[in-house]
């Protein structure tokens, strides 16, 4: 006999599983309930909001259990996903009486894991946002090369990006992964564990394997660095989809050069993809999109996010939006079109994880239907731009599936396929059949009712049909007695409170065969639809091709209506590093200031070789953040191939975009202090090149005075002198005007303001020259300010004034300083040797590691010949 404390069957079930789980939180399947048990219940209760009980004991502790009906998993564990959980989904995988008939009466039901859950494997449509592209992403290295596999299984997109160190965080900032998995830890980037696979031969194998290559030499020979990374991608795919089949095309790797590099504090200060809050309205991306289609929006959100950098490219966006932005009524037509179009790669993507319903069949039929309508209508239009030439082509191609699945499945086929009802009538004599049987066989127990209420007398005699009894005869309990009677041709099955059942040979008889019936066209249906899956996902590279092809032209129809909408102008690229801007504006403040009935004043810009570096002045709140945002949007919109909201502009192609915002202006978000500021800033003087745009938005303002004065000067130096880039810096410090006389490619500029009749008046125009003083004391006054302390700041400024005369105030003196150049060599230049061994922390490093930093050590000492 077991002893008393002996773990259960169920129990030793149990944690077998769990340990597979691992961290995870393990969904144990128990009838019609997935259970969690011990800390997995204490989490997912706290989480979820639902009761925690006990049942049992283990080592004599009762253990704590919460449980989530099966039915509607998916919403809580939508919930413990985004709380950052992983879900491992142990199912029965035999029905309790399969476990009987093999094992004997008290067999346990065998359960397995069958999914693993995570953030960046997600193919429902409940757990997906259908905004933004869900990538998992794994990290590869080999020696100093890096690269990222990502993988979006939610669409099949799986992309290669060969990296090095540096480019790490750009990366990551641009894809921005719902999970990134690694072997070990990367600084600065938040990764779990993957599964193995992360070297250059298993990804050889496992890439081969997987898209049935004899060789890799099709793919563009990916580094060793990326096929280490595509290994742990595919092995952590193996691990959580059990087997499963997902939507994966072949890799296409990424040059990333081909896009413009921006890193994540600039991703943040221009808020590209979300505001400031967090969420996408007041973003720039919620500012400009239009898209009818849930694909064309996760694309615009790439395109923003990535502008390119390559002319040509450029322009073949450019070329398509103008072609949609000249016709107004070609353009309604195409978005009319896409507004119909379901979002179809999806749908594919979970009919080939097997998580499809007959709805996605829809979805898909639709959506092909849809696509090949638009291109009949596209093609019948004169002179079509090249971009859309290539793209055509591929909205095609797919009239036998939408043919077939048109005869094939109702009108709007229900998502839940346990009762069927998805397969139209017609497309299957056999399958009518069947259905014509279980409808006879219903009408025939309607009749059988109506024959036993004239028989037994009882008018209120009912056939009933519950999931216990199957069909069965009801009366009410003073009625029963009648049927009750040995002759009566009934038999009693069961008595409630107010009513007894029975059940009759006859109706016995029709009742078998509704089932059967009823249970061979469910069968049938079943299928049809897994041979209409199996088409779908044998299409599955041509489907996701016009997929693709539908959310470029959607992207390009959306920026077409928003220049539209807004009076934007086509912008001209050119190579020469410049950046021309007529009656500019900020697409995001412009529509705000509507809201509220003002209008937004428009300005011009003019950076060049010879004038790369623009100082702006003038008082807080007259639109200097504004005026460097809105240079920098036009820069990213420009290259993602949109119009640009201003009169005429001229973007030199721009290779690296940093934007940072000096700490105190940041204070509200909680992460910005000065450390930080310095730090980005010494970021951007090691990246930028002649070919980057840099915005500095009052840069040392978060320490003192004469510290931040002298950070300043010299970041603005070491623009001007080192980096040569185009610079917008907005400063309060008037002093660092004086660098107008020193630097030659530096110029002044102000935002106007007028004291008129004692109040100020913010002009929000930009002008040449310095601002003449700063108005910060104006402004408080307009911010209400009580009038006592105006007066009060206005005598102390007086003083201050006085005394700056007087000594020539904190810039006295700085006119004798020698030129920047002549005093870069001032700090001698670090020893590589000695900074590397200052990085090394021995207690931390493996014996491997350990070696690896000695290689380094030797080979920095042979560089510089020691
Ligand atoms: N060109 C413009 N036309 C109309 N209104 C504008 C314009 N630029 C800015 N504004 C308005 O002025 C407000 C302040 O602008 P912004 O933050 O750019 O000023 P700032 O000079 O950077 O101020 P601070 O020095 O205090 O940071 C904006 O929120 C907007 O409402």
């Amino acid at each position: 006999m077991a002893r008393a404390d002996a773990p259960t069957p169920m129990m030793v079930q149990y944690k077998r599983l769990k340990e597979e789980a691992a961290d995870a939180l393990l969904f144990y399947r128990m009838g019609d309930f997935f259970e969690l048990f011990f800390d997995d219940a204490k989490v997912a209760s706290a989480c979820l909001d639902i009761a925690l009980t006990k049942r049992g004991e283990d080592s004599g502790e009762p253990i704590p259990m919460c449980g989530v009906p099966a039915h509607s998993a998916e919403s809580y564990l939508a919930r413990l996903i985004k709380a950052g959980h992983r879900v491992a989904i142990a199912e029965q995988t035999e029905s309790p009486a399969e476990a009987r008939k093999a094992r004997g009466s008290k067999a346990l039901v065998d359960r397995a894991i069958i999914r693993l859950v995570t953030p960046g494997t997600l193919t429902e449509e409940t757990l997906l946002e259908s905004s933004a592209a869900n990538w998992l992403a794994a990290v590869g290295r080999a020696g100093d090369d890096w690269a990222i596999a990502a993988a979006d299984i939610s669409t099949g997109r799986f992309e290669l990006i060969a990296l090095g160190t540096g480019e790490l965080a750009a990366e990551f900032a641009r894809l921005s992964p719902a999970e990134t998995i690694a072997d070990g830890s990367i600084p600065g980037v938040r990764t779990s564990a993957g599964k193995g696979g992360f070297d250059s031969l298993a990804g050889e194998r496992a890439l081969k394997a997987r898209f049935g290559l004899a060789t890799l030499d099709g793919l563009g020979t990916p580094s060793r660095a990326e096929l280490a990374a595509a290994g742990g991608m595919l092995a952590y795919l193996d691990a959580t989809q059990k087997g499963a089949g997902i939507l994966l095309d072949a890799p296409r790797r990424v040059a990333r050069a081909r896009h413009m590099a921006i890193d994540a504090a600039t991703r943040d200060s221009l808020e590209l993809a979300r505001s400031v809050g967090g969420g996408v309205a007041g973003s720039l991306l919620g500012e400009i999109d239009r898209c009818q289609t849930a694909a064309g929006r996760r694309l615009l959100c790439e395109d923003i996010g990535a502008p390119l950098t390559d002319k040509h490219l450029i322009e073949a966006r450019l070329a398509l939006v103008e072609w949609l932005h000249e016709d107004a009524i070609r353009r309604a037509r195409v978005r009319q079109a896409l507004k119909a179009m379901p979002d179809f790669a999806r749908a594919l993507a979970r009919l080939a994880a097997g998580r499809g319903s007959p709805r996605d069949l829809s979805l898909l039929r639709d959506g092909l239907a849809a696509a090949a309508a638009l291109k009949a209508e596209l093609e019948a239009e004169p002179l079509i731009p090249a971009l859309l030439t290539s793209l055509l082509p591929k909205l095609g191609r797919h009239d036998a599936i939408i043919e077939k699945f048109t005869r094939a499945l109702v009108e709007s086929p229900p998502i839940d396929a346990s009762k069927g009802g998805y397969i139209a009538e017609g497309y299957d004599p056999q399958l009518d059949a069947l259905r014509d049987a279980a409808s006879n066989g219903r009408r025939a127990i309607a009749a059988l009712e109506s024959r036993y209420r004239d028989a037994t007398g009882v008018g209120s005699l009912k056939i009933r049909h519950n999931a216990v009894l199957g069909y069965h005869v009801e009366v009410s309990a003073k009625n029963a007695d009648r049927l009750m009677a040995p002759d009566s041709g009934f038999t009693h099955r069961q008595t409630l409170a107010g009513v007894v059942r029975f059940n009759s040979p006859e109706l016995h008889e029709e009742a078998a065969q509704v089932v059967e019936a009823g249970s061979r066209a469910l069968a049938a249906e079943a299928a049809h639809a897994e041979e209409l899956t199996d088409l779908a996902v044998a299409a599955a590279p041509l489907i996701t091709a016009t997929a693709e092809a539908i959310a470029r032209i959607d992207v390009a129809a959306s920026n077409a209506e928003r220049a539209a909408e807004g009076g934007w102008v086509l912008p001209q690229l050119v190579e020469q590093p410049c950046l021309e801007v007529d009656a500019g504006r900020h697409p995001v403040v412009e529509t705000a200031l509507k809201g509220s009935g003002e209008r937004f004043v428009a300005n011009d810009l003019a950076l060049g070789p010879n004038d790369r570096l623009w100082l702006i002045t003038g008082p807080n709140m007259g639109g200097k953040s504004t005026f460097l945002r809105q240079a920098a949007l036009i820069a990213v919109l420009a290259q993602s191939g949109s119009y640009v909201p201003a009169a005429r502009a001229k973007v030199g192609i721009v290779d690296r975009l940093f934007s940072r915002v000096g700490a105190s202006d940041n204070l509200a978000r909680g992460r910005s202090t000065f450390m930080v500021e310095m730090v980005e800033t010494a970021a951007i003087l090691a990246q930028a090149t002649p070919k980057s745009l840099v915005i500095l938005d009052e840069i040392g303002r978060g320490t003192s005075t004469y510290d931040g004065l002298a950070i300043a000067w010299a970041v603005v130096e070491a623009m001007h002198d080192q980096a040569k880039c185009r610079t917008l810096f907005a400063t309060h410090y008037h002093e660092l005007t004086r660098l107008a006389g020193r630097l030659d490619a530096l110029s002044l500029h102000h935002v106007r303001a007028r004291e008129w009749k004692g109040d100020l008046v913010l002009l929000h125009e930009v002008a040449g020259g310095a601002a003449d003083r700063s108005y910060g004391i104006a402004v408080a006054k307009l911010a209400g300010l009580p009038p006592t302390v105006v007066a009060r700041a206005r005598s102390v400024l007086a003083k201050l004034e006085a005394g700056r005369d007087a000594t020539g105030g904190i810039a006295a003196g700085l006119d004798d300083l020698p030129l920047f150049a002549a005093t870069a060599d001032a700090e001698p230049a670090p020893d590589p040797i000695l900074a590397a061994l200052d990085a090394v922390d021995p207690d931390s490093l493996s014996p491997r590691e350990a070696l690896d930093a000695l290689y380094q050590l030797k080979r920095l000492a042979a560089e510089q010949g020691k």
